[in-house]
């Protein structure tokens, strides 16, 4: 694949995970749809500088860049596998913060005891903040590659398993935008659909460039400590 990031990061690639068809069947609506090769590209602790990584090191943060190529896939849009975080040490879900880079997005998060499910839409230069207890899933509803960067804890590794055992998220993106239920779920609130919104607190402005978080001075501690913040 040409990687679109060429004008968007001027830094080193490392080599990209790739999420393969064969990986992401037992997450879609419909599991025996037509589809192979690899789905999107997952580069993985990227910095621009040596000094930029050693500082990211030592905030205990990651700086990952994805690629999703538009596709869909028995009728549904093309999505990441979808996970959730775990809790840090003082008992609180690690967050994640999202900038679209280029195309748009539909990040579709859920909390844990899924008493809350919505659809954030974000266009190129928006953030999206992943609060603490909920998984999440990114869809790619248009025509565009999908680029998106994100920072986020080093301190842990994504669970799978719900999404896994339920097949995919609480609801489906078909081609057109309809939000179908997954009925492995049961009953479950209907999608509030909303904006990407701002965090100023925590330097979250839509417009800047998430790397201006890197490197400070910006405190990327809310990552790793989420229990000191307040989010309205
Ligand atoms: O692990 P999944 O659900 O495939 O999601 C991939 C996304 O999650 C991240 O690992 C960040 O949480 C990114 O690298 C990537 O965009």
């Amino acid at each position: 694949m040409t990687t679109p990031l060429a004008d968007l990061w001027p830094g080193p690639l490392p080599a990209p995970a790739v999420r393969t068809a064969d990986e992401m069947r037992c997450v879609l609506a419909d599991p025996a749809a037509p589809c192979d090769g690899p789905l999107y590209f997952m580069y993985r602790d990227c910095a621009l500088t040596p000094e930029d990584s050693a500082w990211l090191g030592g905030q205990g943060v990651r700086f990952d860049l994805t690629v999703i190529p538009p596709a869909v896939i028995g009728g549904e849009y093309v999505k990441t596998k979808g996970h959730y975080h775990p809790e840090n040490p003082a008992g609180v879900g690690y967050p994640e913060v999202y900038q679209v880079l280029a195309g748009e997005a539909h990040y579709l998060l859920q909390r844990k005891d899924l008493s809350d499910v919505v659809a954030v839409t974000a266009r190129s230069g928006e953030f999206v903040f992943i609060p603490p207890g909920y998984g999440h899933v990114t869809v790619n509803p248009g025509k565009e590659v999908l680029v998106m960067a994100n920072l986020v804890s080093t301190r842990f590794s994504s669970e799978y398993g719900v999404y896994e055992e339920r097949r995919g998220a609480a609801y489906y993106e078909m081609e057109g935008g309809a939000w179908v239920r997954n009925a492995r779920y049961g009953a479950v609130p209907e999608i509030r659909e909303i904006r990407a919104q701002e965090v100023p607190e925590f330097g979250i402005r839509h417009g800047r460039g998430i790397y201006d978080l890197v490197a400070g001075p910006a405190d990327l501690s809310f990552l790793n400590e989420p229990e000191r913040m307040v989010v309205a």
